[in-house]
């Protein structure tokens, strides 16, 4: 008797083992219940709100660990219900239902717990393969659980482990580096994502784009995880048999329907056993499997109504305010380091000009009428040309948009320190030093008051200047997402500002109710013009001019472009932290 049930274990275990496909660990079991997605259509040039489009309609089901492809035809809300069960689509638009990870309801903080790729890479383009891993498992790991080398070791598993060992040190590429090839981006994205080990992956698509080896190679890859304890969920378009044969789990969908929901094997049977003049949704509907699945997902919502509102625990960033920082700072020097052209650029343009506005000011004489007029002219090309050569700064938070927001949704850090790490970044080695050596160059060569507290005063107001124009270009930069929108919404008001900035009109004389423009106009700095005051006329002149030339009209300009510094670098967080995480 001894040995017979030996025997029958032993076949037991083994046909357990064949029939699971070898699963070394089971990953976790996520069901949704009569979900139900609408988006409000926008309708005329007012975009006045439309009719409401149900683009997931009641639909329940279960995905179990291994290989689940979500299949259907182009709008037929695969991505939208892969995004709402990873609790990436905006909750707004949700009517009801409920997701369940191994019988417990989840809400939106799902996603700070699971994995999700997304379909476009977002990787950091000018570090290599091993720091953007490094970079996911710094901010993403608890410091108080992982050390340094611990994080290292769990990189140098994960870049074994996709096959990345030979590109580590290889970069992402950018618009000026030739980076690795695209199935590795994609296998990096997915290893940002492993960095975790996370047991529920999400990917959107992950085959787009790439040819039929690399797709295969990544079906392979997720096959591989779907063995060792991870559930692998995604959205698919048109697989090659090879790949298909890969999935466990099949959700096929039709115009927001489940119309099959099953094993993947199976479904080729499935479809041909079907009555030709009954709908698919219907036939469906009646299967057997359909109602068993509906049965199961019935029995885990009734456990739980009543309770299905509740707000899960709050997910917490693991990293401090200070360790985010200092890891993001390093990534924005690293980043300005690796694509100098836009700094060179910046660099070269100050010397051009500081040089042209001296050569052409070239020690100008203090013979009246000339003195005062070639002075006065003088301060207004200076003024122009460090407001406008700051237009470049719009780009600041455009371009790594879809990083961020992919970065920040996915609780890698707050956003207060992406955007000091970025600003300051940018203020100090592309505005503030390259200021300094422009106001030195042009201000000698120009051979204004030789005294150097005047110099000082000239330079701390251009630079004041440059920093509240570069303010303005940010606070624009953080709420547009199109360079060429960037571009218009931040050159209109420097042309107005430069009309009312005390060098084209008087507005003492003419428009006196536009006088209050000046605290808000980085244009209307004066203040430089007390550099004019080199004899008794060019007092007299600023004083014709309704200009305050005392020591406080002097540091109440500059308090002023603090101001308006400060007020636009508010907004433009404020704008940064409203941008939509949400697809
Ligand atoms: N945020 C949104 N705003 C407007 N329409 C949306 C939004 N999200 C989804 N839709 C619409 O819902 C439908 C389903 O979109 P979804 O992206 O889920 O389809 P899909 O099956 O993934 O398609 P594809 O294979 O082309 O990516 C489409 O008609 C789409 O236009």
């Amino acid at each position: 008797l001894l040995l017979l049930s030996i025997f029958l274990d032993n076949i037991l275990a083994l046909y357990v083992h064949v029939g699971e496909e070898c699963f070394q660990q089971h990953g976790p079991t996520l069901m949704f219940s009569n979900i139900k997605y609408c988006i409000q259509e926008r309708v005329g040039l007012l975009c006045k709100k439309g009719p409401e489009k149900v683009i997931l309609k009641d639909i329940s089901g279960i995905l179990k660990p291994g290989m689940n492809a979500i299949m259907g035809p182009t709008g037929s809300g695969k991505t939208s219900l892969l995004d709402v069960i990873a609790g990436r689509k905006d909750p707004a638009g949700l009517r009801h239902g409920t997701v369940f990870v191994d019988g417990r309801p989840v809400t939106n903080d799902l996603r700070l717990t699971s994995a999700y790729v997304v379909q476009d890479d977002v990787l950091m383009g000018t570090l290599s393969v091993r720091e953007n891993l490094l970079f996911s498992a710094n901010l993403r790991l608890d410091p108080k659980n992982h050390s340094s080398a611990d994080k290292q070791s769990r990189v140098e598993n994960i870049l074994e482990e996709l096959g990345l060992t030979e590109c580590a040190n290889t970069k992402i590429g950018t618009d000026f580096i030739r980076g690795v090839s695209g199935g590795e981006r994609k296998r990096c994205s997915i290893g940002m994502e492993l960095i975790t080990a996370p047991s529920l992956l999400f990917l959107d698509e992950p085959t787009t784009g790439l040819d039929a080896y690399t797709a295969n190679c990544i079906i392979s890859l997720l096959h591989k995880l779907s063995r060792n304890g991870k559930t692998v969920i995604f959205s698919i378009h048109q697989p090659r048999y090879s790949i298909f044969e890969q999935f466990d789990q099949l959700t096929l969908m039709h115009k927001g329907d489940v119309v099959y929901a099953g094993k993947a094997d199976k479904a080729l049977e499935y479809f041909s056993l079907l009555d030709g003049n009954n709908p698919l949704l219907v036939q469906f509907r009646k299967s057997p499997q359909c109602q068993q699945e509906f049965e199961e997902v019935e029995q885990v919502c009734q456990a739980f109504e009543g309770g299905l509102k509740t707000k899960g625990e709050k997910v917490d960033y693991v990293t401090s305010f200070f360790y985010q920082m200092r890891i993001l700072s390093h990534r924005a020097v690293l980043n300005l380091l690796r694509t100098p052209q836009t700094s060179y650029a910046q660099w070269a343009l100050t010397v051009f000009f500081a040089l042209l506005v001296g050569l052409i000011y070239y020690q100008i004489p203090l013979t009246l009428p000339e003195g005062l007029q070639n002075r006065s002219g003088a301060f207004f090309f200076l003024v122009i040309n460090v407001v406008f050569s700051n237009l470049g700064a719009v780009e600041l938070f455009i371009k790594e948009r879809s990083v961020f927001i992919h970065e920040n949704a996915n609780g890698y850090y707050r956003t207060s320190v992406y955007f000091l790490s970025k600003i300051g970044a940018d203020l100090l080695p592309n505005r503030i030093v390259p200021n300094i050596f422009f106001s030195a160059i042009s201000y000698y060569m120009m051979g204004l008051k030789p005294a150097f507290l005047s110099f000082l005063c000239f330079t701390l107001t251009m630079t004041l200047t440059s920093i509240g124009a570069v303010s303005v270009a940010f606070m624009v930069s953080a709420t547009v997402n199109s360079l060429a929108m960037a571009n218009l919404l931040v050159a209109l008001p420097f042309v107005i500002m430069m009309v009312f900035g005390g060098f084209l009109v008087n507005l003492n004389n003419m428009l006196s109710w536009l006088s209050w423009l000046e605290w808000i106009n980085p244009f209307k700095n004066q203040n430089i013009r007390l550099v004019l005051c080199c004899s008794i006329q060019g007092e007299m002149f600023l004083q014709g001019q309704g200009i305050d030339y005392s020591r406080w009209g002097f540091w109440q300009n500059q308090v002023a472009l603090i101001g308006i510094s400060s007020v636009c670098l508010v907004v433009a967080y404020i704008q940064l932290r409203r941008i939509k995480r949400w697809k």
